[in-house]
């Protein structure tokens, strides 16, 4: 399996180099090359299978001769083993033909722990087979970076540093950052806001002497065995509901836009999906670039699900290279633009491509809060407000007939203020997280400034 880069500029590389590698040398994103299909009996066949003996079907096909399939099934083992449900993603109705998808099951209580947890291990394995040590840096918006730090903490041959926005993620996400003890974690507050981080993140890729020199590697979703984790559970709610027998839809909390295409991806793979729904919070610029065709920056506004607040969706580069055939060229120019002027129109082909596959709606703070409200009346479930955006956006995007499944990203505890404002109820943290607010916080505040940030990750390094 070989992949390339979104601007058609950069070697061509293996699971393995992609993983490790980040950002491509021309600044795009890795994919496949092709995207493997199941048959439909394989899809039928994945019925009543443990989530890990699926991910291990799922994925297969995209790891090539990376790792062997013994060592890919103890990763996925190992993987998985710390979460706090069996099912790992199970599935809660809310209503009929209404499901949600509880994904905060990890040790982080979010998605991400899906594909960091994976990572982590597969790391692991690489690093330790080349006898190499790499540096991460990750940009976060309160989820990703306390998923990258419990995956990667105490490692020997990694150093982790998590670039988050300063006073814009929740309390319970920055002191998941700021307490782990262990010497190889640093976690640092940035004057700026989520597309600051990632700004300078992709600013540290892109300066290749810098990236060389520590060994820099990415575990965003830039990252494609980040995206290429979070397809299985795609797989394994749709299959639970009758798929391949019975379409689907979903609908996406979305922000940086991997959690969505993880779901494009399932349906490339053969997954029947009736309708892919992006939802977003008051930072729409992906349902106005559906609905308008022009993708325009209009300023970050800090919300009550901070972790959507973005506006440069990464991941929508993927989105964008298919819809315009493939062609690196235009995406480097979409980008290009984008960069010097804020945005960019979408031609009508590729725009009407994008349309074909995805619907998208937007939620105001009041409806958020208001979903929290209506759900807990109506089903006793507490959701937190990025899951809110999705079940909000799902009501008015589904056919009654199609089961809608929601993906709940975060646990509520995550965002206890708006789920109590919400509810009068105020959720609790798991039990094996109970000192969190005890422990003492280890933080750095840094500017948003590309040269000191660099320096620092010099001087703190393990080298
Ligand atoms: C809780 C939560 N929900 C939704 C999202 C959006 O996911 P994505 O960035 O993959 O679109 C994020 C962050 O990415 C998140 O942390
Ligand atoms: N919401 C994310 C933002 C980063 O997204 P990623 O999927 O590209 O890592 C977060 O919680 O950090």
């Amino acid at each position: 399996m070989r992949y390339i880069s979104t601007r058609g500029e950069a070697p061509v590389l293996g699971f393995g180099e992609a993983m490790l590698t980040g950002l491509a040398r021309d600044g795009g994103l890795y994919v496949p090359e092709t995207i493997p299909t199941l048959l439909v009996d394989e899809i039928r066949a994945l019925g009543g299978l443990s989530y890990e003996e699926t991910a291990f079907r799922v994925m297969r096909p995209f790891v090539g001769d990376a790792f062997s399939d013994d060592e890919f099934r103890t990763a996925i083992a190992k993987a998985y083993q710390g979460f706090g449900h069996t099912a790992r993603a199970p599935l809660v109705q809310l209503a009929p033909n209404h499901f949600l998808l509880e994904l905060f099951h990890g040790p982080t209580l979010a998605f991400k722990d899906f594909a960091m947890q994976l990572i982590g291990q597969l790391f692991q394995i690489a690093l330790k087979r080349e006898g190499r040590r790499v540096t991460i840096v990750g940009a976060t918006s309160g989820d990703t970076g306390s998923a990258a730090i419990e995956a990667f903490r105490g490692l020997d041959n990694v150093d982790v540093f998590i670039l988050f926005p300063e006073g814009r993620v929740s309390e319970v996400q920055r002191r998941q950052m700021t307490t782990p003890s262990e010497a190889n974690v640093h976690a640092l507050a940035l004057k700026g806001d989520f597309d600051d981080c990632q700004a300078r993140l992709k600013d540290m890729f892109n300066h290749f002497e810098f990236r060389d020199a520590v060994g820099l590697a990415g575990v965003n979703s830039i990252n494609w065995a980040r995206v290429l984790a979070q397809v299985v559970y795609y797989f394994t709610s749709a299959v639970s509901l009758g798929a391949p027998d019975r379409t689907v839809s979903f609908t996406v909390p979305t922000g940086n836009f991997g959690d969505i295409f993880a779901g494009y991806i399932a349906k490339r793979m053969g997954l029947p999906i009736d309708n892919l729904v992006i939802a977003t919070n008051q930072n729409d610029i992906l349902h106005r670039c559906l609905t308008r065709g022009r993708y325009q920056m209009d300023g970050v506004k800090p919300s009550i699900s901070p972790s959507m607040d973005i506006q440069i969706s990464s991941n929508f580069e993927r989105a964008l290279f298919d819809a315009y055939g493939r062609d690196g060229k235009a995406v480097s120019a979409l980008m290009a633009e984008m960069k010097e002027t804020g945005g960019f129109t979408v031609s009508q082909g590729a725009i009407q491509a994008l349309r074909d596959l995805f619907a998208s709606g937007r939620v105001s703070e009041e409806e958020t809060l208001a979903t929290i409200t209506a759900m807990h009346k109506a089903t006793g479930e507490l959701l937190c407000p990025h899951t809110a955006v999705g079940v909000a956006v799902a009501d008015v995007n589904r056919d009654r007939n199609v089961p809608m499944i929601t993906l709940a990203t975060a646990h509520p505890a995550k965002f206890p203020d708006a789920v109590e404002k919400a509810t009068g109820q105020r959720p609790g943290l798991p039990e094996r997280m109970g000192d969190l607010f005890s422990r003492p916080e280890r933080v750095t505040s840094v500017p948003n400034d590309l040269a000191a940030l660099e320096a620092l990750v010099h001087e703190r390094r393990k080298a």
